[in-house]
């Protein structure tokens, strides 16, 4: 019988060795994933610590799974196990476009309130990238996971709802740039302090735990003033009022430069550096996205909102390899729930092949394992991966672009990186 993870008083987590972790399977290449990323798990935790530490897995349902299984595509049980155990793992899940039921992946996140996507994206030697230079990548996104426009407040072009809107932004805040009044469907966009302070905080704490050089705000602050351009603001607010001389941020370096000059500012930047002070600056989206093409070692850890967040973390994944390995999990740090997921979707094409690349999920599990401080674990299956990828024995997504490599099934990629370990 396995036992509940929990978290103790003093706010750390006390993780047992036989701890119950929910999964849910997922839609789409969910199963298949899902299928090779277990066994992998298991032999990571038995060769760790020798059988003397072992997960129970307990199954949740979500989506098409839940909806044949229980009725209903996002089941109240989903929600209490997840509370209950507070560490889980999903694949992922489908949402229609245009039309049909919201994001269930959204909806998990803003109902946990699990604040922060951590994305890290690294490069493992020898995966076939795009890049020159794919080893100078080396980011942690922070993607803000439950305000911004994925709230989901929208309403359809010409339904009473819409009309109503566009009515009372044109008759009580005299708005006249809406171009097409007649036909304009509408969403917000909220964005608040503490949604953005809490994240911004994540981010610096991870910043100072992992020895990390920068955290950068990526925003669209120039356009969208009272949104992005609030949340560079509030992040600045946040590091300097609470994390005092352990950053450096640009806000004060344009205050030193206005009051002394460029020079004295660049001077104290330096100094700031030397002493191994973070240095929290910004940056505008779309500089951003050519900036991490042309010199991504000059970003480390990034905070941004959840849109930004989205695009980034794929474009940024496409520079390691792709989405087939990028991980990530949703954590809210305050009450320690976290629900660990792959950055890609479900793939509907590759369904029930035994084809993609499982290592998205499988390190969005090491992200978990570090989570639960078995980082031995974790480990182990770093070393596995590494291991079929200089073999170059891979999937069909690393296969294609590599030069005489072997193309696995998914599940036997699975079985390569457990021979590696
Ligand atoms: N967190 C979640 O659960 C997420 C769910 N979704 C949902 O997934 C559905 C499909 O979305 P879509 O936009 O097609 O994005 P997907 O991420 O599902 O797929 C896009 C492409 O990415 C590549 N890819 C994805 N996963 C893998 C993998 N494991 N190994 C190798 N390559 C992979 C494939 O590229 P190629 O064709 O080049 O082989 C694939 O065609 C939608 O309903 C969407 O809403 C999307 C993102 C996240
Ligand atoms: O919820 C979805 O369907 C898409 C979510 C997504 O793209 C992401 O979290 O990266
Ligand atoms: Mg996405």
């Amino acid at each position: 019988m396995g036992e509940k993870i929990e978290k103790k008083e003093n706010g750390e987590l006390h993780v047992p060795n036989n701890p119950v972790i929910p999964f849910i399977e997922g839609d789409g290449i969910g199963p298949d994933i899902w299928a090779a990323a277990q066994p992998v798990f298991d032999a990571a935790v038995e060769k760790a610590y020798g059988g003397e530490r072992k997960i129970e897995w307990k199954e949740i349902y979500a989506g098409e799974k839940a909806k044949e299984v229980k009725g209903e595509w996002l089941p109240q049980d989903t929600f209490d196990a997840i509370r209950e155990h507070l560490v889980a793992i999903k694949g992922p899940l489908t949402t229609p476009v245009g039309g049909g039921f919201r994001s269930l992946n959204v909806a998990l996140r803003q109902e946990l309130d699990l604040y922060a996507c951590v994305r890290p994206v690294r490069w493992f030697q020898g995966v076939p990238s795009p890049v020159k230079e794919p080893n100078k990548v080396d980011m942690v996104v922070f993607r803000e996971n439950t305000e911004d426009i994925y709230a989901g407040i929208e309403w359809k072009a010409k339904s009473d709802e819409a009309q109503k809107l566009i009515g009372l932004l044109q008759d009580e805040f005299g708005v006249s740039t809406i171009r097409f009044p007649e036909t304009s469907g509408i969403g917000i966009k909220p964005i608040s302090e503490e949604g953005t302070k809490r994240l911004v905080r994540s981010a610096i704490d991870y910043a100072l735990a992992r020895g990390r050089r920068n955290v950068t705000f990526v925003h669209k602050g120039n356009i969208m003033k009272f949104t992005e351009g609030a949340f560079k603001d509030w992040g600045y607010e946040v590091a300097e009022e609470e994390y005092g001389d352990k950053v450096y941020t640009w806000a004060q370096w344009d205050k030193t430069n206005e009051e002394k000059g460029r020079d004295a500012a660049n001077a104290e930047q330096k100094e700031a550096m030397e002493a191994g002070k973070i240095i929290v600056k910004d940056v505008i989206a779309d500089a951003f996205l050519q900036q991490i093409l042309t010199r991504p070692d000059e970003y480390d850890v990034i905070a941004t909102m959840n849109l930004n967040g989205d695009y980034i973390s794929d474009a940024l994944a496409a520079q390691v390899g792709g989405i087939g390995i990028a991980p990530g999990a949703n954590i809210n740090y305050n009450t320690g729930l976290a629900l660990f997921e792959a950055t890609h979707g479900t793939a509907p094409k590759y369904a029930g092949l035994d084809k993609v690349n499982p290592s998205s999920v499988i390190l969005s599990g090491v992200m978990m394992l570090e989570f639960m401080n078995w980082d031995e674990a974790g480990e182990l299956i770093v070393k596995g991966i590494e291991g079929a990828i200089q073999d170059k024995r891979v999937t069909y997504d690393f296969e294609r672009l590599m030069e005489g490599a072997t193309k696995l099934k998914c599940s036997e990629f699975g079985e390569e990186i457990i021979k590696n370990m």
